[in-house]
């Protein structure tokens, strides 16, 4: 297939859902006539940022959001990552990005695993799991030769998920994310840097735009890190889609001139001896926990 060519849109958000879709769908758009083939939305892209707004913007997945990204998709013949939206199912709510291919398929959704709750007191409250549930399934998939995994924003503090999708095989790792004022600054950047290294393989994370006026006030810098742990595209914090192509020849060579993965130490880093010092410092906790790497995954393979 042709050069990976992946676009981040950087959309602004408001409060009506219809138009967030349409404006998202047009930016697509916007993206895949400057040649992109792979496009991503930021978290929670056709409703503002909030648990107060979740109940109500939420939808099924597929429903009438997913359906024009399918759309799009296909019309564009692009692969779409869809950002996040609040889905709800059976009563219960989650954080959800689902995938389309170039044909309009849903290859299959991602539910945000965990959730944030975070307290930093006199700056930033926010209790995800107040409202939402977590999900419990990766999703990769491919597109040419360069495998795919998804995590939503929280996600990415957590190097056990990243760790895995790279086992799994995957050279790029796509966050829609939206992170805060307070966290931004510092973590948004450095994060995606820690798990491109740690990893050596590309991470993109998207963003809405800031919104100074919004309940949420979200960070922006949507970016492109490179498998050297080097910063390939980035953007401020107003509406922009940023552009970057893939390059698979950088992680391969990463990873043959640097071959961490070939000289971990299992043999002393163990997963039981990790349960064995969980255990230890705190009891209260089940062994289920310390029970490895025994996830879904959902495939796709084009
Ligand atoms: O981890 C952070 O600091 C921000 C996370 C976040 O905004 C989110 O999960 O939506």
């Amino acid at each position: 297939m042709a050069a990976l060519r992946l676009a981040l849109v950087q959309m602004a958000v408001g409060s009506n859902k219809l138009e967030n879709v349409k404006r998202a769908c047009q930016l697509v758009k916007d993206a895949a006539s400057k040649g992109a083939n792979l496009v991503a939305l930021p978290e929670c892209f056709n409703s503002p940022y909030g648990t107060q707004y979740f109940k109500e913007y939420s939808e099924s997945v597929p429903g009438p959001t997913t359906e024009l990204l399918s759309q799009v998709a296909k019309e564009c013949k692009i692969y779409l990552v869809g950002g996040s939206i609040p889905e709800s199912e059976n009563g219960k709510l989650f954080n959800t990005c689902s995938v389309f291919s170039p044909s309009g398929d849903m290859i299959g959704k991602y539910r945000k695993m965990h959730l944030f709750d975070i307290d930093v007191p006199g700056k930033i409250r926010f209790q995800e799991s107040e409202v939402l549930q977590p999900g419990n399934k990766l999703l990769t998939f491919t597109l040419g030769n360069c495998k795919i995994g998804i995590g939503i924003c929280y996600d990415i503090r957590f190097a056990e998920l990243a760790q895995i999708y790279a086992a799994e095989g995957c050279h790029l790792l796509i966050y829609p994310g939206a992170f805060n004022m307070t966290t931004g600054p510092l973590h948004w950047e450095l994060l995606q840097r820690a798990r491109a290294l740690d990893n050596q393989l590309y991470v993109a994370a998207v963003s809405p735009a800031r919104d100074d006026k919004g309940t949420y006030v979200a960070w922006g810098h949507s970016t492109l890190i490179g498998p050297w742990g080097d910063v390939v595209a980035t953007t401020e914090h107003s509406e922009e889609t940023i552009f970057a192509n893939i390059d698979m020849s950088q992680v391969n060579e990463v990873r043959q001139n640097i071959p961490i993965s070939k000289q971990k130490r299992w043999d002393v880093y163990t997963r039981p001896s990790i349960c064995d010092h969980h255990e230890k410092s705190d009891r209260s906790k089940k062994t289920k926990d310390c029970s490895g790497y025994d996830i879904d995954v959902n495939k796709h393979v084009d």
